[in-house]
C-alpha cells in the first residue's frame, strides 16, 4: 500500500529530497518549489516551524500527493545567543500535520552579526567557510560539527521523527 503513496517534499534543496528518499525508500518522492510564507531567513523556532508547516500543507494540497513534507532551516534566540534550527513537518491527506525539529548548535558570533545585518545563513556560511553552496552540502551544521554531523543527516533525523510519529497514528 505504501508503495503507492507519493511524498512531495516543499523544496528543492538536495538535503532536504535526499532525506525524504532515504527515510521512504518504497514510495515516489518529488522536490517542488512552494513558498514558505515566512522570511527566507527565519529567525525563531515559531517563525521556522510555520515555515515547515507552510510547505508542507502546499506540498498536500497537490492533487496526486498523498503526504507533503516541508523541511525550513532557520535560527532561534537563546539569551543573546544564535542558535541553528530545524523544524519540519508532515501533512497527510487527511490533513494531520505532524511536526518535529531537528539539532541545534551555537553560531558564532561572526554568523551572528551578518545575520543581523540581514543576510541569509547560506549566504554568511559560504563567505565563513570559502565554499561555494554550503547550504546544499553539509550545512552549517556540517562545518560547525567539523563533518561530523551534515545537514542532510540532520534532516534525516526530522523526517524520521516526523514517519514514526505519522505511522504510530495508522
Ligand atoms: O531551497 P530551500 O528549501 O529554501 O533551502 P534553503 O537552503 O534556503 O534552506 P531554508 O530556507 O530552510 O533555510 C533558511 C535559511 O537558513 C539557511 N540555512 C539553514 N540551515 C543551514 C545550514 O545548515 N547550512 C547553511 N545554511 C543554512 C539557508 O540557506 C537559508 O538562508
Ligand atoms: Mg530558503
Amino acid at each position: 500500500m505504501h508503495a503507492m503513496l507519493k511524498i512531495y517534499v516543499g523544496s528543492q534543496n538536495p538535503t532536504k529530497v535526499e532525506s525524504v528518499k532515504h527515510v521512504f525508500p518504497d514510495m515516489e518522492v518529488v522536490g517542488m518549489e512552494v513558498e514558505s510564507k515566512v522570511a527566507a531567513q527565519p529567525f525563531s523556532d515559531e517563525e521556522t516551524l510555520e515555515g515547515a508547516i507552510n510547505r508542507a500543507r502546499e506540498c498536500a494540497s497537490q492533487s496526486k500527493a498523498h503526504i507533503g513534507v516541508g523541511l525550513e532551516g532557520g535560527v532561534m534566540e537563546i539569551g543573546d545567543e544564535l542558535y541553528l534550527c530545524n523544524w519540519g513537518a508532515l501533512v497527510d491527506k487527511k490533513e494531520n500535520v505532524y511536526t518535529a525539529s531537528g539539532a541545534r548548535i551555537l553560531l558564532p558570533d561572526e554568523v551572528k552579526s551578518g545575520l543581523e545585518k540581514g543576510k541569509e545563513l547560506g549566504d554568511v556560511m559560504d563567505v565563513y567557510a570559502d565554499k561555494h553552496e554550503v547550504r546544499k552540502n553539509e550545512g552549517a551544521i556540517g562545518i560547525f560539527t567539523n563533518g561530523l554531523v551534515q545537514r542532510e543527516e540532520m534532516f534525516t533525523h526530522v523526517v524520521k521523527l516526523l514517519k514514526g510519529q505519522w505511522e504510530y497514528d495508522q
